[in-house]
C-alpha cells in the first residue's frame, strides 16, 4: 500500500475538499445584524455576578499551595501512561485502551460537518472570569471552539482558580473535550487594588484622587486608590503623568504627602479593579525603579507551585525581561514536576522584552504578544509592527505564538464587534499566529460566546480566503535543528508540507511521541490540516495551542504499517476519513514520508 522513502503515490483521485456549510446559522455578525455606533467608551461596564464562585482579592488569599494540593480531578487520577516508552509523562487517562483513539469531541464534529480542509487552523484561548466560570458556561465555550482556558492569577483566589480547573477537567473527562489550561502569572506590574467591591468607578476631569500604598479598611475612603507597589510614593515626582490601563484614564501628580500621592484627573474615564498603572516623566515611561522588581514575585512563585500541583498545561510569565528568568523557571518546573511537562510562555509586554526578544523566545516554549501592557509601554502606533515581528520570529524559531488583548474589546458590552476589530482579528489570522486570545470579552463581558463565535468565523473565513487565493507569503524558514537527527526531521517535515500543498492532499498525518515533528509540520503552515497522533494526554493537550494541528491520543507501535492501518480503520469507523482520501504520513520513529490513499 505504501513505501517508505520510495514514495508510492496512488493514482486514484482524492476526494475533493469540501468547502460547504462554513458559516453556521449563529454567525449573524457577518450577515447583517445591526448595531448602534459606539461613540463613547462605556460608562458602566456591567460585570455579571459570578454564578457560584466567590471572587476576592488574590493577595488576601491566605492559602499556600502544598504538595497535597494536587487534588484536581485529573492530576489526582493521573497514572503513568502504560503507553510504551513515553518517559513517564503524566497521563490523565486510564491505562491505554489499545483499540481506541481520543480526539476532542468538538473537533470531531467539526471535521464531520465541514470536511478536512475547512477545519479551523487558528487556535482560540478564552480567559475565564466571573462571566464564564460555571460548568455550563465553560461547556458553551468548549463547544464554541475554546482550545485553551486561561486563568489570570492577577484576579481571584487560588481556590477560585482551582475550581475552574476542576470543572474544565471534568468536562474534558465526561464530554470528551480536550481543553488545555494556561495559568498566567500576575507579575511585578504596578497596579491599583480592588475598588471596595465596586466593579468600576468613574474619575471625572479635574477631580483630586489619592493614590496610596497604605492598606485601607473596606469601604475605601472616597476618591482613594490603593497601589500595590511599596516604592510608589518614593518613585513618582510631582509633575509626572499617571496612566491607568495604558491611558484609559490619566492623572497628574500634584503633591506627595508621606505614603500618599495626590493626583488630579486630566483624562476622565472608568477605573476598573486592579487596573495597571504606569508613570511617565517628560513624555517617557519611568522604568528604572519598576524594572528593579523581580519578574517573578514571591506571590508568583506560590502561584507557580499551585499551577504545578494542579498540572496546568501552560504557564505564561508576565513582564519577562530576559531569557534567564525563563531558563530558571524551566529548571524549577523540571525539578518539581518531574513527570509532567508544563510549557512556559513568555509574555512580550515590556520594552526590555522587545530588546531581548530572540533570546527570550529561544528560551521559551512559546510567546504571547500581550498588547495590553505593551501598548502602555511603547507608543500605540508601534504595536502593530512589533506584533508582526514577534509573530514572524516565533514561526521561524518554531515556537507557538499568541496574539492577545482587545481583539474584540467592544464586545464586552455589545453583541457585535466593530469593523475595526474584525479587521484586527483578520490581520492576526493572516499573519498566521498560532492562537488568538480573549481577555475581558470572555472573563467579564456580556457576550463571551458571541465573541468566541466571531473569532471562530473570522479565522475560518480568512484562512479559507488565503488558501483559495494562494496568498502564500514565502517565508524563509531558517534551519533550527541542533543535531543531525533533528535536521532529518526538519527536512522531512519541510518536504512533506510542500508535497502536501503540491499534491493537494487531504491531510498530513504525523506520529509523534513528544510532539516535535507535529510542531515542525505546523511551522510550515500547510494548506491541509495536520492530524497529530501522540501517545499521551499531556502532549495532546499541549499541541492544542499550535496552528493547524488536530491532536489525537492513540497508542502506537514503531511499525508504521500497522499504525496506519489501525488509524485508518479507527478514523473510518468514526466517520472522520473515508476511502480514497489522500494522506501524507510522517513519523518521528521511522524517518519516512509515505503518500497513500485511505483504503
Ligand atoms: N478570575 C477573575 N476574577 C474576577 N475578574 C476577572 C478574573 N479574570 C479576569 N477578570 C476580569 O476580566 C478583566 C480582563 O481580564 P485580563 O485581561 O485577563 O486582566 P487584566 O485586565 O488585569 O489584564 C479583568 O480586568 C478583570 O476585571
Ligand atoms: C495579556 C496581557 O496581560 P494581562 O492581561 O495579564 O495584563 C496583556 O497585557 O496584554
Ligand atoms: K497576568
Ligand atoms: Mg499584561
Amino acid at each position: 500500500m505504501s513505501q517508505s522513502l520510495n514514495l508510492s503515490i496512488s493514482t486514484s483521485s482524492p476526494t475533493s475538499p469540501n468547502f460547504a456549510s462554513l458559516s453556521r446559522p449563529s454567525t449573524s455578525f457577518l450577515t447583517g445584524s445591526f448595531r448602534f455606533p459606539v461613540k463613547f467608551r462605556p460608562s458602566g461596564l456591567r460585570t455579571p455576578a459570578p454564578p457560584e464562585l466567590l471572587i476576592t482579592k488574590a493577595s488576601s488569599d491566605p492559602e499556600a499551595p502544598s504538595a497535597s494540593a494536587s487534588a484536581s480531578a485529573s492530576a489526582a487520577a493521573a497514572t503513568l501512561g502504560s503507553d510504551n516508552g513515553v518517559g513517564g509523562v503524566l497521563s490523565a487517562v486510564p491505562p491505554a485502551d489499545t483499540g481506541s483513539i481520543e480526539v476532542d469531541a468538538v473537533t470531531e464534529a467539526e471535521l464531520k460537518e465541514n470536511g478536512f480542509r475547512s477545519t479551523r487552523r487558528t487556535k482560540l484561548i478564552c480567559t475565564i472570569g466571573p462571566a464564564t466560570c460555571g460548568s455550563e458556561q465553560l461547556e458553551a465555550l468548549a463547544v464554541g471552539g475554546m482550545n485553551v482556558a486561561r486563568i489570570n492569577m492577577c484576579h481571584g483566589t487560588r481556590e477560585w482558580h482551582r475550581r475552574v480547573i476542576e470543572r474544565v477537567r471534568r468536562l474534558n473527562e465526561e464530554k470528551g473535550y480536550a481543553v488545555a489550561i494556561m495559568m498566567d502569572t500576575e507579575g511585578s506590574e504596578i497596579h491599583m487594588g480592588e475598588l471596595g467591591g465596586a466593579s468600576s468607578v468613574k474619575a471625572e476631569d479635574g477631580e483630586v484622587w489619592i493614590f496610596s500604598v497604605r492598606a485601607f479598611e473596606s469601604p475605601l475612603p472616597e476618591r482613594t486608590i490603593h497601589v500595590n507597589y511599596e516604592g510608589f510614593a518614593e518613585d513618582v515626582k510631582v509633575g509626572d503623568d499617571l496612566l491607568v490601563d495604558g491611558g484609559m484614564v490619566r492623572f497628574e501628580v500634584i503633591e506627595k504627602i508621606g505614603p500618599d500621592v495626590k493626583c488630579r484627573c486630566t483624562d476622565p474615564g472608568l477605573l476598573l479593579p486592579r487596573a495597571n498603572l504606569t508613570f511617565w516623566r517628560h513624555g517617557s515611561l519611568v522604568r528604572e525603579r519598576n524594572a528593579m522588581l523581580p519578574t517573578i514575585s514571591s506571590k508568583d512563585w506560590l502561584d507557580i507551585d499551585f499551577g504545578i500541583a494542579e498540572g496546568v498545561d501552560f504557564i505564561a510569565i508576565s513582564f519577562v525581561k530576559s531569557a534567564e528568568v525563563i531558563t530558571h523557571l524551566r529548571s524549577y518546573i523540571k525539578a518539581r514536576a518531574r513527570d509532567s511537562d508544563i510549557s512556559v510562555i513568555a509574555k512580550i509586554e515590556s520594552v526590555d522584552s522587545l530588546r531581548n526578544l530572540e533570546e527570550i523566545i529561544l528560551a521559551s516554549d512559546g510567546a504571547m504578544v500581550a498588547r495590553g501592557d505593551l501598548g502602555a509601554q511603547i507608543p500605540l502606533e508601534q504595536v502593530p509592527s512589533e506584533q508582526q515581528k514577534i509573530v514572524q520570529l516565533c514561526r521561524q524559531l518554531n515556537k507557538p505564538v499568541i496574539v492577545a488583548s482587545q481583539l474584540l474589546e467592544s464586545m464586552i458590552e455589545y453583541p457585535t464587534p466593530t469593523r475595526a476589530e474584525v479587521a484586527d482579528v483578520s490581520e492576526a489570522v493572516r499573519q498566521r499566529a498560532d492562537a488568538l486570545m480573549l481577555s475581558g470579552e470572555s472573563a467579564m463581558g456580556q457576550y463571551p460566546d458571541k465573541a468566541l463565535t466571531v473569532l471562530r468565523n473570522v479565522s475560518l473565513r480568512i484562512e479559507r480566503w488565503w488558501r483559495e487565493e494562494k496568498h502564500h507569503e514565502v517565508m524563509e524558514l531558517p534551519d533550527i535543528a541542533s543535531s543531525f537527527a533533528d535536521s532529518i526531521s526538519e527536512e522531512i517535515c519541510n518536504s512533506a508540507a510542500k508535497m502536501a500543498n503540491n499534491l493537494e492532499v487531504d491531510a498530513l498525518f504525523v506520529y509523534t511521541k513528544d510532539g516535535h515533528m507535529a510542531s515542525l509540520l505546523s511551522r510550515c503552515r500547510p494548506d491541509c490540516p495536520i492530524f497529530a497522533f501522540t501517545t499521551t494526554t499531556s502532549v495532546r493537550r499541549r499541541l492544542n495551542l499550535q496552528w493547524g494541528l488536530i491532536p489525537f491520543r492513540l497508542s502506537f507501535a514503531d511499525d508504521m504499517e500497522s499504525n496506519l492501518n489501525k488509524t485508518f480503520s479507527l478514523l473510518k469507523a468514526r466517520g472522520m476519513i473515508k476511502s480514497g482520501d489522500l494522506v501524507i504520513a510522517v513519523s518521528d520513529m521511522l524517518q519516512s514520508i509515505q503518500v497513500m490513499n485511505v483504503p
